[in-house]
């Protein structure tokens, strides 16, 4: 049968592209090309499905970049993600864009590269965890002006290994939550010491590292009287690869151009 799609996927002994590589394997409609981790890494030569616990793939987890292919997915580090972009960019292939933590110069890196080629980055493949970002938004334009006023605080939730925070899915929280309150906001990470009081137009950060939490996120409306806390957690990462597979099919018959998951899934 011929596949619709050609799947690469790059940090594939990764957890998130382990589960990426699981769920693409049940998908008939794609096939994977390459599996791909860094020179130095142990799991080179491996078969990529017995590493993810699935059935072998018959395909090794390799530095090589494939020939040809019709997607990219990249859960990786940002130390992997310009090396990524450019084979990307050379070989005009579409990009799935996962990985957070980037630094301004990576973003600009990608925003350059979508004048060539379709990306869509997202710190969150999740439907769930997009649909919140729109509540969240509703939310803050409907009660900014409450007599009294709105605190918001985000809280995210995290497993011990993970090495940004806090998570790029709660810095996009913010970034949309302050789209929608009036004047400038102060993006604050945690408190300590003599803070004085809160000041109004403030959004604060807490990041949480416990266990193997795959992500949790919860936002705070908090005013004199009442509180809304809106939560919004994943049980497992199949959230985020199942999002990012169906992002890898939307970009198909995209042009160039930097998207979102807002745009994959019409919000
Ligand atoms: N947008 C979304 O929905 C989500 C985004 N993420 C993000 O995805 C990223 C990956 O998360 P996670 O899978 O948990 O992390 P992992 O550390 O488990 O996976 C990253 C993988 O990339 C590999 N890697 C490191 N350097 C390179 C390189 N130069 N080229 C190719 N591969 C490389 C690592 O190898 P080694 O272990 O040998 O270093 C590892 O196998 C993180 O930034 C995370 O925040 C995670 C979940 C959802
Ligand atoms: O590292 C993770 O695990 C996750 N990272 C993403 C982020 O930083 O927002 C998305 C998800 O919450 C899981």
């Amino acid at each position: 049968m011929n596949k619709s799609i050609q799947l690469a996927v790059h940090g594939a002994a990764g957890r998130m592209g382990q589960r990426v590589l699981a769920l693409a394997a049940e998908d008939s409609a794609i096939e994977i090309v390459a599996a791909i981790e860094h020179a130095a890494s142990p799991k080179l030569g491996v078969d990529a499905g017995l590493n993810a616990g699935i059935s072998a793939l018959d395909l090794e987890l390799s530095a090589d970049w494939p020939a040809a292919a019709s997607c990219v997915i990249d859960f990786s580090l940002p130390v992997a993600v310009d090396d990524c972009i450019a084979k990307c960019v050379e070989t005009k292939t579409p990009l799935v864009m996962a990985t957070t933590g980037l630094t301004e110069i990576q973003k600009a890196l990608l925003h350059d590269a979508a004048k060539t080629i379709p990306i869509v980055f997202a710190p969150s493949m999740s439907m769930a965890v997009n649909l919140t970002m729109k509540v969240t938004q509703q939310i803050t334009e409907t009660l900014k002006n409450v007599p009294g006023g709105l605190d918001i605080e985000i809280l995210e939730r995290h497993h011990r290994f993970k090495a940004d925070a806090p998570s790029g899915t709660a810095l996009r929280f913010g970034e949309l939550i302050a789209e929608k309150m009036d004047g400038d906001v102060t993006h604050l990470h945690g408190r300590e010491g003599e803070t004085g009081q809160r000041t109004r137009n403030e959004i604060g950060y807490h990041a949480i590292r416990v266990g193997d939490n795959p992500g949790e996120h919860t936002i705070v409306f908090g005013m004199l009287g009442e509180r809304i806390e809106v939560n919004v957690a994943a049980s497992n990462r199949d959230c985020y690869a199942s999002g990012a597979i169906v992002a890898a099919k939307w970009l198909q018959d995209k042009s160039a151009g930097l998207y979102s998951m807002f745009d994959v899934l019409g919000l």
